[in-house]
């Protein structure tokens, strides 16, 4: 299908899909449950479409970027890949189910297995709640859904960089980059099967973003989790992800490790996003 991706294979600057010399790879993958199905997805807010015929899968263990342009339609994709925004047209299914109108009995499973980090990182979070009761809710949430957590909050703040002794302040007493951090840190504690990160850590200064970068993938890839992470820096997505797709013209343009497309850009879009990288940055990514 046009636009569409899943794990091992590439778009590669044309419409049509082509294994990506992994065919022995993506075989092994088709054979284990599609977790979280986008299929051919159409959306906008009532100008022309913002997304033209997306498809892609994401499942417990890949690391996926999303790149593009800004306002190309990543957070749109994003809130429709969560189940927060419905589509025009095709759908978003987590095991089958709907993720946009689930049935009442499967709303928390699908909550609980499913968590987003919005690109405003407070959406969804009680300000004035302090920063433990902020995990701790997390922690109750994803038992009242049957998931073990284990319950340690400074556990949970320490794999965002976050000291101990945050946990009596209130979110809203917190700058833009620590709450983007607990936010994460939220999303974590709750186990989720699949994590969607729109703009995670744009607060936060390059360092300490590489820094939790490299901690949030540890323990994903402990974990097991499926995370998609939308973003238009390529650094973030480095440390974050394994493939990353490019969304330009409301489609999946083309797809690959970060690497190669920085080697070999084949989208317009790729090629502005590669040339304006300072040369040290991308030559140590290529
Ligand atoms: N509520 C809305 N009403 C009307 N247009 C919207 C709305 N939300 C987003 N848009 C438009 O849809 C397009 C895609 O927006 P979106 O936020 O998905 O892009 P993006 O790639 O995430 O951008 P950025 O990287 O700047 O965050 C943009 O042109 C934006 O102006």
């Amino acid at each position: 299908m046009p636009g569409s991706w899943t794990p091992g294979r590439t778009l590669r600057g044309s419409e049509r899909p082509r294994a990506a010399g992994r065919d022995d790879e993506s075989s092994d993958m088709s054979s284990t449950p599609a977790v979280l199905q986008a299929t051919d997805v159409h959306a906008g807010y009532g100008g022309p479409p913002v997304l033209d015929g997306v498809s892609l899968t994401l499942r417990p263990g890949d690391a996926v970027g999303l790149l593009g342009r800004s306002g190309v339609g990543k957070s749109t994709l994003v809130e429709i890949l969560g189940g927060h925004q419905r589509p025009w047209q095709g759908q978003v299914t987590l095991d089958g189910v709907n993720v946009s109108k689930p049935p009442l009995r499967q709303k928390k499973a699908i909550k609980a297995r499913l968590r987003t980090v919005h690109q405003n990182g407070l959406a969804g979070i009680d300000a004035q709640r302090t920063v433990e009761k902020t995990i701790q809710d997390a922690f109750t949430e994803a038992r009242k859904a049957g998931r073990s957590t284990n319950n340690d909050v400074e556990a949970a703040l320490g794999v965002v960089g976050l000291p101990v002794r945050f946990v009596t302040r209130t979110v809203q007493s917190l700058s833009g980059g620590e709450r983007q951090r607990v936010a994460i840190a939220r999303a974590l504690a709750a186990k989720p099967d699949l994590l969607l990160l729109d703009e995670p850590l744009t607060a936060v200064d390059q360092a300490m973003r590489e820094e939790v970068a490299a901690d949030v993938r540890a323990l994903v890839r402990a974990d097991g989790i499926g995370l998609l992470v939308a973003s238009h820096d390529v650094r973030l997505l480095d440390r974050l992800t394994d493939t990353v797709l490019v969304l330009a013209e409301g489609r999946i343009v083309e797809s690959g490790p970060l690497g190669d497309l920085l080697r070999a850009p084949q989208h317009e879009d790729t090629r502005a996003l590669v040339e304006a990288l300072p040369d040290a940055v991308a030559g140590r990514l290529r």
